[in-house]
């Protein structure tokens, strides 16, 4: 403290005022000279973060930019090009349509996308791509679609500004509305992905058909699970769908009810179909007959769940190709919206059809047909079915679609795992031994991969 004190105050009386002064001057320059000097440093921090920032955004915008997979003069006449409708003159099916395909790389989307191109109509796909299952096998699916003349932009539903640009380019008669975030078991795991495609969505693609001029007809995939806990079979589409057991559930529940909202309000025609699990070729690799089967050729140990008190789970298992006809059926017979500029001239349609196989299968069956198409023997882990929104059983009552929409299930489930277990071994590249099937050095996707 001493020492402190006197270098501040020298001990000569008399140069003490001057010595004070100088020494405040000194103090005092220093003062300033080191608010300046911040001050400078901070005007250089501020200015280096400006240009970081506008830095940043122009590289975000040019990203944007150059990222954007849609948009410019190519890009249109592509999609023109696809949708155009190649239906012979004088066709007694009509003009054709044009149809907007959501979710065109997905399973159903690619069967149905293939379909309706074979039958002359004009489709354009949009599909995210996401990674819920492997995307090499949408890539796949997309080159399947690109070899028969059918154009799949990537590009999410949730992108209003891409809608409202593909209605502009295409004056499309229909949509068929297929993308959504599947599989019953991953809503527990990701919840939030349930929202984004199955509500949000479909709430910006029913914006943009209710914005659309002429306004397209709507046919989309609800599913059976919306019957829930509801245990009157088969089950008929008038049943109770207020007891989901699973988020999906209760997400799809909410796309019928949305839909009648923009059916009541903007005159647009709705057509929900409850599709009661779809398998077939080209399938969902989250799908149970499907991680069957890889499992089984890998001699991996599968697990099947069970009921309380032992009872076997069974499902309305439905071949893909029934579900083809069932919703080309539904477009063809869906009827027009009414509105235009946004306004609803009239009643328009709004219909729910449930497109099932009418005869149900336990899973230790379907696990048995496998076995015998594999030629190998499952190994099994037989466990109580935990709670993850599965419900125990689904059959459906088909009645209201054979009337309106002329639909008729015709491959009952051995031949449809039959047909989907050849897919798979040429898919996957499994070759036939004498006793087994054994995989060769073919990659997914090549040309060995079969068509359909
Ligand atoms: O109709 C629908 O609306 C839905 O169908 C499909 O759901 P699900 O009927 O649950 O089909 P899927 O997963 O193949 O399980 C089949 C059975 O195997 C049992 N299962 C399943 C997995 C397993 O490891 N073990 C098992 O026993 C399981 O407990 C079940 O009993 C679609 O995925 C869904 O997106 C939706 O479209």
């Amino acid at each position: 403290m001493r020492v402190l004190e006197d270098d501040m105050f020298p001990s000569t009386p008399g140069k003490v005022k001057i010595e004070r002064a100088t020494a405040m001057n000194r103090q005092l320059h220093r003062c300033f000279a080191s608010t300046s000097t911040m001050f400078l440093w901070a005007l250089f921090l501020v200015a280096m973060t400006a240009s970081y920032l506008s830095f940043q955004s122009f590289v975000d915008t040019s990203s944007k930019y150059f990222a954007a997979s849609w948009g410019g003069l190519h890009w249109e006449r592509q999609i023109r090009a696809s949708a155009a409708p190649r239906r012979p003159p004088g066709s007694a099916a009509g003009a054709g349509m044009s149809v907007l395909v959501t979710g065109a790389a997905g399973f159903v989307g690619t069967h149905c996308s293939l379909a309706l191109r074979k039958r002359g109509d004009g489709v354009v796909g949009i599909d995210n791509f996401n990674s819920y299952y492997d995307p090499s096998l949408k890539k796949a699916r997309r080159s399947l679609l690109a070899s028969h003349g059918v154009f799949v932009i990537e590009g999410d539903i949730n992108d209003g500004r891409l809608l409202a640009k593909l209605f502009d380019v295409v004056p499309f008669t229909h949509v068929l509305h297929l993308a959504a975030q599947a599989g019953v078991r991953y809503a527990m795991e990701n919840p939030a992905s349930y929202v984004h495609s199955n509500i949000a969505g479909l709430v910006t693609l029913l914006e943009a058909c209710k914005d659309a001029d002429p306004q397209p007809a709507i046919v989309w995939a609800s599913s059976s699970s919306v019957y829930g806990l509801n245990d009157k079979v088969p089950f008929t589409e008038s049943d109770r769908t207020d007891q989901p057991a699973s988020l999906y559930a209760a997400t799809k529940k909410a796309g019928e009810e949305i839909t009648h909202t923009y059916n009541h309000i903007y005159g647009l025609s709705i057509t929900g179909l409850r599709f009661f699990t779809v398998y077939g070729p080209w399938g969902r690799p989250d799908m149970a007959y499907f991680s069957f089967t890889r499992n089984i050729l890998q001699g991996k140990p599968i697990t099947v769940y069970r009921g309380k008190n032992r009872v076997d789970l069974a499902r309305d298992f439905t071949y893909i190709d029934d579900i083809v006809k069932g919703c080309l059926g539904s477009l063809d017979t869906a009827g027009k919206s009414t509105g235009t500029g946004g306004k609803k001239r009239g009643p328009a349609p709004y219909r729910i059809f449930n497109l099932g196989n009418t005869s149900p299968v336990t899973v230790p069956n379907l696990v048995s047909i496998l076995e015998k198409h594999l030629r190998v023997k499952a190994k099994k882990n037989v466990v109580e079915m935990p709670g993850n929104g599965d419900v125990p059983f689904t059959h459906a009552n088909i009645s209201l679609a054979r009337q309106q929409l002329g639909y008729k299930p015709t491959t009952n489930l051995d031949v449809g795992l039959k047909k989907f277990v050849k897919w798979y071994l040429s898919y996957y590249g499994y070759t036939r031994g004498s006793k087994n099937f054994s995989p060769t050095t073919a990659t997914p996707g090549d040309p060995r991969t079969s068509e359909l």
